[in-house]
């Protein structure tokens, strides 16, 4: 049977922890989670085992980051089986602070993200996230000073502002992305795929048919304007509403110039009951 993971839920408790990983000179991962862990996140600590000695995976629902409209208070939390889940990988550490340890009465800076921030994806919808999302990775990183920390691509958008943050402040830290995890239908899996009924469940997946089908087309050359808008039309007779649907620059998240080459990613985002779903595809 594996060890369980050492968990640290304070800044001294976590200093003292990661003193002894660093022990002997070893390499550290962090995976930064919200925990109610499922396949897409075990993956990342699977990569995060190859790329470094150890690994720590942080467990902590920000509330920064949800609007007062938002799911913090339902937001799934399934401590045991999570802690259970990463003895199963032999993590090595779970940074798993409460609210008080992450934000102590006084806090009050903040980290204002630009650039892929601004994109008008994510941002038109949750205004708030990414200053929240951008405050507390910084927290994570300095807490955690690890070298390399690695982010799922089914939250592109975030991928890139933690990135761009990084090299921005020096963090010294390489932010690594890894693929979306799928069900066998294609819907990416997230904690909040729990909050689906089963109609709900049956529809979620047009979310990647349609991603799909809008990336084979504009690889084939094909307008991408009318395709973009079948797209959108395919997902809300789904019964979904629709947030976005868009085709950005991979890296910048900028919207694309006319005959524009290189790397792009197709982005989407819709609510469909109370359930709120992104997902992307590269093309
Ligand atoms: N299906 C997935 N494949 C790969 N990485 C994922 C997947 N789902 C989440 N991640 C990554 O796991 C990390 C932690 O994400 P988080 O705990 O918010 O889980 P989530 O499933 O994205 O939850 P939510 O429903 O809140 O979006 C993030 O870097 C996120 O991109
Ligand atoms: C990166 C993160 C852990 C910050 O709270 C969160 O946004 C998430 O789980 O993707
Ligand atoms: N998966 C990113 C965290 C959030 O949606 O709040």
């Amino acid at each position: 049977m594996s060890r369980s993971p050492r968990i640290a839920r304070t800044v001294s408790a976590l200093r003292r922890e990661l003193d002894s990983l660093r022990a002997r000179k070893a390499s550290i991962a962090l995976v930064p989670t919200m925990g109610a862990l499922h396949e897409g996140h075990i993956s990342l600590v699977r990569l995060a085992k190859r790329r470094a000695d150890k690994v720590v995976v942080s467990i902590f629902v920000n509330p920064t980051q949800f609007a007062p409209t938002e799911d913090f208070g339902s937001y799934p939390r399934t401590w045991k089986d999570d802690v259970a889940k990463l003895t199963a990988e032999r993590v090595d550490l779970i940074w798993h602070p409460d609210a008080k340890a992450m934000y102590p009465d006084g806090f009050a800076t903040r980290i204002v993200p630009e650039g892929a921030a601004l994109a008008g994806l994510e941002d038109r919808f949750r205004p708030h996230f990414f200053g929240g999302v951008a405050t507390v990775v910084a927290k994570l990183f300095t807490q955690c000073r690890p070298d390399v920390a690695i982010f799922g691509e089914k939250d592109y958008q975030q991928l890139r502002v933690v990135t761009q943050m990084a090299r921005d402040l020096d963090l010294g830290v390489r932010v690594v992305g890894s693929r979306t995890v799928r069900e066998r239908d294609g819907l990416a899996m997230s904690s909040r795929n729990v909050y689906l009924s089963a109609d709900e469940r049956r529809a979620a997946p047009t979310l990647h048919r349609v991603l799909k089908q809008l990336a084979t087309r504009l690889r084939a050359g094909d307008d991408i304007k009318p395709a973009v808008r079948a797209g959108a039309a395919e997902i809300t007779e789904a019964g979904f509403a629709l947030d976005y649907l868009e085709v950005r620059h991979a890296e910048t998240l900028a919207p694309l110039g006319p005959n524009e080459s290189g790397p792009k990613r197709i982005l989407v985002a819709a609510k469909i009951g109370t359930t709120r779903l992104i997902d992307n595809v590269a093309a």
